[in-house]
């Protein structure tokens, strides 16, 4: 990993409806990092993967996606793959011509769709209809389709959710393999404390709208032997006095 940021950060804000519910926030990724973004519900999680990949613009401040900020915008979209939320599909078509689709659209020749279910688990399935899987196979899906066109930077909003064991384990294999395999790097959520000790190297901590914390996994884990959990609430608390 070297400590050059795939993701910069200035005093980001957003505001709905006259609610600043992003307060002024500072964030850096470094290439080839997993940066598992943890927070309580509603804390600003999402909002912030939406304002970084396009979704949302900012109320105030600055991002810098790739060495890119607003003036390249379709070469950054292009460079980026995500899965925010309940991925959407077309239900009646099969989960490879879903993702046909999506390299369509972003303008990608070669890339590969069965390796991209093989990787997810899902090459058996790959002629059914979206509309026949289940919650956990969506999940899936969302994540193949998010890395088929082989993005530089990847951002997943609770990946695990609603995954089996095997889902779960699979996927704590494969995100530092595609860190490995193809340079990329990895922005996550995810309320499972446990699984982002096993997959993330840098945490990001944001309550209330601001983040308080973000910090090389390993220096937690020098502090805080038994878990992140402590570690977690200590900084919530932190964050609730300041
Ligand atoms: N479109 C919107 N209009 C108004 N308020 C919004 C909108 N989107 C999000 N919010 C508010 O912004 C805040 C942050 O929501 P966000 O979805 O980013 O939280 P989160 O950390 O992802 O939560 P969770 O862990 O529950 O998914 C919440 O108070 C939410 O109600």
């Amino acid at each position: 990993m070297n400590n050059q940021p795939v993701v910069k950060v200035e005093n980001l804000t957003k505001t709905f409806n006259k609610q600043e519910v992003i307060k002024p926030c500072n964030m850096s990724v470094n290439k080839n990092s997993i940066y598992g973004f943890l927070g309580p519900n509603g804390a600003g999680k999402t909002t912030i993967f939406k304002m970084l990949i396009g979704l949302l613009s900012p109320t105030t401040g600055r991002i810098e996606v790739l060495g890119m900020n607003g003036n390249k915008q379709r070469e950054m979209l292009r460079n980026i793959g995500s899965m925010i939320e309940t991925p959407v599909f077309y239900e009646h078509l099969p989960a490879e011509t879903n993702l046909d689709i999506h390299l369509s659209y972003m303008g990608v020749k070669d890339g590969d769709i069965s390796s991209a279910l093989e990787e997810v688990g899902l090459n058996h399935v790959g002629n059914q209809p979206v509309s026949q899987f289940s919650f956990g196979m969506r999940q899936r899906l969302g994540i193949a389709r998010a890395i088929v066109h082989k993005p530089k930077l990847l951002v997943l909003d609770e990946p695990i959710n609603g995954l089996d064991p095997m889902g779960i384990r699979d996927m704590r294999n494969l995100f530092p393999s595609l860190v490995n395999r193809y340079d990329m790097t990895i922005l996550l959520s995810s309320h499972i404390l446990n699984e982002m000790e096993h997959v993330a190297d840098t945490i990001g901590i944001i309550t209330n709208g601001t983040i308080v914390e973000e910090v090389n996994l390993k220096l937690i884990q020098r502090e805080h032997p038994e878990g992140l959990e402590n570690y977690f609430f200590n900084a919530l608390q932190k964050g609730a006095n300041t």
